[in-house]
């Protein structure tokens, strides 16, 4: 037996497999030959370290005796870890950071991204694990000691590394930064870790178990309370309850990394020259093939974005929608007369990916687009995104969404009203995340979620329309918020997402649609799962 990192590099069912490779971030296997931090002869290709020897060969060393010295990539993985827990780090944000700061090269920086991303991931599952390998409730451990078996762990279970390099390493980690009693531990216990793979754990957690909710929350690492909520999602945008297992297994791959040319502006050729794939679902986007994107003149000059293809879809659809010839009849006191050029709205921008397509989209047809966002840090990066679009068909408005329709009532054409959400639809992106929300999260955004959604249809014109997008599926933040709104009102009807999403993709038939609302899927569409609702004010 190769280690139970033996082929885990890859795919599994348990959450947490590592996919390096996937997103060209490359992960470098890290195990460092027999240990030592420099010696990388023993990695392929992608930075991975084979696992040599049929035998876990681990040292008769004593921890005492064993390196001091912390394995900068494997420290940078640590660092992530306590930042997330102690001080309620994002790990995307973080980890560039301190890869930065540890001036990691190329592998080791792909090898710090999957063990932090992986370790955090498929935190349950691992504490579950590690439950059985600890004598003491986890809870008593130095939070630091669990933050160092969690990496431990995720060597051993889910990445080529040799288990001996694992141990070796982890230990050596803690004992240069925690200290030397705990190396004691972690040694011991990570030795009973190792002494199953993945998969054997895994059926040794859910033996006896009846409850699926329980069984799925352990093999795809999701709290017990997402793995209900994902599943009533399903039921409720009509797909199959029985898709749960492929939708969590593909909240634990590694997104990939798509590019827009934003319209008119941008071009992917550079990207395509450079190895990106073009993308299969909507024009103008292409399939990055990861590396350092900076080193392209167009995304230097912001006119090609990283965007996933879900915003994509959704921007494009709102901006399709056929309002048909402006009518003077159309015309408000506040509104611009008829035949003028369009006004678009943004009402929640923040940090500008979508109002960047919108902007770009508008540019072409004349129109203008307003993108508003409360948080002036975040309104500053909108301006960013915004900046390679010609300056007089944009504007950026750092306010509370909710005042804009009473301040400016029935003034636009397109309104996108993008609100806060508990993210539930892209865990891919955010490792802790999953860890981090709970159902209180659902109830507490539901009152700003229906007052941004009112806003939105006050600022529209008649005749004009509102898409009001999460990237959450959930139906308390997407259905229900959308029927709640609507039940008060007559004077607008739901148009059909799915099929305007269908009209602005490549295939033509996404399967998105259902009871005229749109909702995409990692499992199904490789996208973020974006809910789309395009809601027309009668003209
Ligand atoms: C889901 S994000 C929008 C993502 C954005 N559309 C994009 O594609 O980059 C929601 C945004 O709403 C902002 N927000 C929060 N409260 C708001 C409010 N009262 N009015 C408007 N926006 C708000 C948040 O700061 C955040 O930037």
């Amino acid at each position: 037996m190769s280690g139970s990192g033996g082929d885990a590099g890859g795919r599994g069912s348990a959450g947490g497999r590592s996919n390096t490779g996937k997103n060209g971030q490359g992960g470098s296997g890290g195990g460092r030959g027999n240990g030592g931090p420099r010696d990388a002869s023993r990695r392929n290709a992608k930075g991975r370290e084979r696992n040599r020897g049929p035998q876990r060969n681990f040292t008769e060393q004593a921890p005492s005796q064993r390196s001091r010295r912390a394995d900068p990539a494997r420290l940078v993985a640590f660092e992530v870890l306590r930042a997330v827990a102690e001080e309620d780090a994002y790990a995307n944000l973080v980890l560039p950071a301190r890869i930065r700061q540890h001036h990691l090269d190329k592998r080791d920086a792909g090898f710090a991204t999957e063990l932090s991303y992986g370790a955090l991931r498929s935190q349950g599952t691992y504490d579950a694990i590690l439950a059985r390998c600890v004598d003491r409730p986890l809870a008593q451990l130095d939070p630091a000691v669990l933050d160092a078996l969690r990496i431990g762990a995720h060597q051993l279970l889910a990445m080529r590394v040799p288990a001996h390099a694992a141990l070796d390493q982890t230990v050596g980690l803690a004992r240069a930064v925690i200290g030397a009693g705990p190396s004691t531990l972690i040694n011991a216990v990570l030795r009973k870790v190792a002494a199953h793979p993945l998969e054997e754990w895994l059926d040794l957690l859910v033996a006896g178990e009846t409850d699926e909710t329980k069984i799925a929350s352990l093999r795809y690492a999701h709290p017990e309370w997402i793995v209900r909520a994902m599943r009533q999602s399903l039921v409720a945008h009509g797909r199959p309850a029985a898709e749960i297992d492929e939708l969590l297994e593909a909240d634990n791959a590694a997104p990939v990394v798509n590019l827009v040319a934003l319209p008119g502006l941008g071009s992917l050729d550079e990207a395509l020259e450079n190895g990106a794939a073009p993308g299969e679902l909507v024009e103008g986007s292409a399939l990055s093939s990861g590396g350092d994107l900076g080193r392209l003149a167009s995304v230097r000059a912001g006119t090609t974005r990283v965007q996933d293809v879900g915003s994509q879809l959704v921007a494009r659809a709102l901006a399709a929608v056929d309002l048909g010839p402006a009518k003077d009849g159309d015309r408000t006191d506040s509104a611009p007369h008829a035949g003028a050029p369009e006004a678009w709205l943004d009402l929640c921008a923040g940090p500008g990916g979508k109002a960047a397509l919108l902007g770009a989209l508008a540019h072409q047809r004349g129109a203008t687009l307003l993108a508003n966002e409360p948080a002036p840090h975040r309104a500053k990066l909108v301006s960013q995104a915004l900046s390679a679009i010609p300056h007089g068909s944009w504007q950026v408005r750092t306010g509370d969404g909710r005042d804009v329709g009473a301040e400016q009532p029935e003034r636009y054409n397109r309104v996108l009203v993008d609100v806060p959400c508990t993210g539930l639809g892209a865990l891919r992106r955010r490792p802790e995340s999953r860890w981090r929300r709970s159902p209180k999260d659902i109830a507490d955004l539901g009152p700003l979620q229906r007052d941004l959604l009112a806003s939105a249809l006050a600022a529209v014109r008649p005749g004009g329309v509102v898409a009001y997008v999460t990237c959450s599926p959930h139906p308390a933040e997407t259905t229900a918020v959308v029927a709640d709104v609507l039940r008060k009102r007559t004077d607008v009807e739901l148009l059909d997402a799915g099929a305007a999403l269908d009209a602005v993709s490549l295939t033509g038939s996404l399967g998105a649609g259902h009871e005229l609302t749109g909702q995409l899927w990692p499992h199904i569409h490789q996208t973020d799962a974006m809910f789309l609702a395009l809601i027309k004010k009668k003209a």
